[in-house]
């Protein structure tokens, strides 16, 4: 009998070209890339007098230079940056979506609305929240920009094999918890760095409940608890999601790909070296108070801690300077604290799903006066989508902006940054000091919550605007 071998040891173990001391060299499926990481990984190549070995496995995409409000990149870092992109895609035969092209937006959110991204592949991109990518059963990793070069030239990556964790989510999962509120729960459980070096699985029976696009919500997020990737065993939520996509496999191929995803399994009696198990039943959704993911408590009857209560020197050191960034005293509730910004969208909760049910508890309501909200879809095509189905006028009925893809707000990286003090409640996945702006303040929060807090101008999950006070 062979040995049992978890899902992530068995893509591991296929991709492996060759081994030494140092590690082992891994074949790489697929290789996304932005204008950030890449102009330096495209020089280096170029100094070596080398090609790109395998453009057609290689996928480009503008994303976190670009404006939302326009076409035309005004900012000159930003046009510099995206300017090489194009050029180095062009030079070595890459395919590119280009700020107004119909399929550009967020690299995380373009790559698997495509069916680029299929169980068992590998796949890695200079970016830590590649980790997405394992919603779909991938081994997918953010590497940095000299392994981006090396896989440019090579099409492997040098890398020694993290250690394993599952983390098991049981009970049932209460109405009104997302997706983001569960993984969320789970870093303020286990903390910033409680995933360090590891790659996850996440398992138990609420994973499979759980839609793709909130796989890729809780994948997102696997780095923010330090985890070096975070992956969900393809099933059929897997299947039915890339059934029909354009780079889905069709004919007798979808079957052969079917009956191959099938085996990507832990097999029974395969041993992790870590293991959480989290009970969901009593979650509630979650906001942060601090400036680390971890740093958070549940929006209906959470308050602000008492740095002196933490046993932990360095946790309390932490947030000791957190709340002073923040602005924030000690046992404050969190539905007392005032928002002036909301920003949904990013590549943990720009999708289709996301703008839904933010759309649910903003229909036929106003944002409270003196708040600012935008609204950045994942991709063009999620906003196309949300066009056919109406949400933009919802959003902008509320008086929120309705805006093109990108990285946006996420991070001050283009013209969304925020100039003047702000507080936001934001749909995406980080939250240290100045990341949106010089002044600005963020809580992390769920779709959900961040247009309930719009309404009320301070954080508040739906429930809260209909009375309930937990
Ligand atoms: C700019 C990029 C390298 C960075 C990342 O690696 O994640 C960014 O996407 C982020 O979210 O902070
Ligand atoms: S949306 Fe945010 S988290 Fe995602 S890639 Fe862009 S900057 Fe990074």
């Amino acid at each position: 009998m062979t040995r049992p071998k978890t899902v992530i040891d068995k893509i591991w173990d296929d991709h492996v070209v060759c081994s030494d001391a140092k590690g082992d060299l891994l074949y790489i499926d697929l290789h996304l890339v932005h204008e950030v990481t890449s102009p330096q990984a495209f020089d280096g190549i170029e100094h070596e007098g080398r090609r790109v070995r395998r453009p057609d496995l290689t996928l480009a995409v503008e994303d976190h230079n670009v404006p939302t409000d326009s076409l035309l990149i005004r900012d000159p870092m930003g046009s510099a940056q995206v300017e090489r992109l194009r050029e180095n895609c062009a030079r070595h035969g890459i395919e590119h979506f280009a700020h107004g092209d119909e399929r550009q937006g967020v690299v995380h959110v373009v790559a698997p609305e495509l069916g680029l991204v299929q169980p068992g592949m590998s796949v890695v991109c200079g970016d830590s929240h590649t980790s997405t990518h394992g919603a779909l059963g991938a081994l997918a990793f953010g590497v940095g920009t000299s392994d981006v070069e090396h896989v440019l030239a090579t099409q492997t990556l040098r890398i020694t094999k993290p250690a394993t964790m599952a983390v098991e989510f049981v009970g049932t999962l209460p109405a009104g918890v997302s997706p983001k509120d569960l993984v969320m729960a789970l870093i303020a459980e286990i903390g910033a760095n409680g995933a360090n070096g590891h790659v996850i699985e996440y398992r138990g029976p609420v994973m499979r409940e759980i839609s793709m696009e909130g796989r890729m919500s809780i994948c997102n997020m696997a780095v923010e608890a330090g985890a070096r990737a975070g992956l969900v065993a393809p099933d059929e939520v897997t299947e039915e999601y890339l059934r029909g996509r354009p780079a889905a496999p069709s004919g007798s191929r979808w079957d052969e790909a079917v009956a191959a995803w099938r085996e990507l399994r832990t097999d029974d009696g395969a041993s992790f070296d870590k293991t959480v198990r989290i009970d969901v039943s009593t979650l509630t959704p979650y906001a942060t108070w601090g400036t680390n993911p971890g740093q958070a408590a549940r929006v209906g009857d959470g308050v602000v801690p008492d740095p002196a209560t933490f046993t932990d020197p360095g946790e309390r050191a932490a947030a000791q300077r957190a709340l002073e960034y923040m602005g924030l005293a000690p046992g404050t509730r969190l539905r007392d604290i005032k928002i002036d910004t909301v920003f949904l969208g990013s590549c943990t909760n720009g999708r289709i799903e996301d703008l839904r049910a933010a759309a649910e508890v903003l229909e036929g309501r106003r944002l409270a006066n003196g708040v600012r909200m935008i609204v950045v879809p994942g991709s063009m095509q999620v906003r196309k989508q949300a066009e056919q189905e109406g949400l933009h006028e919802v959003f902008t009925a509320a008086g929120a902006q309705w805006r093109l893809s990108g990285c946006s707000m996420c991070l001050g990286m283009n013209t969304d940054r925020l100039t003047g003090p702000a507080r936001v409640a934001s749909t995406s996945n980080r939250n240290y000091e100045r990341r949106q702006g010089d002044h600005a303040r963020t809580h992390l929060v769920s779709p959900a919550t961040a247009a309930a807090t719009a309404v009320a101008g301070h954080l508040a999950a739906p429930q809260h605007l209909d009375g309930a006070t937990t």
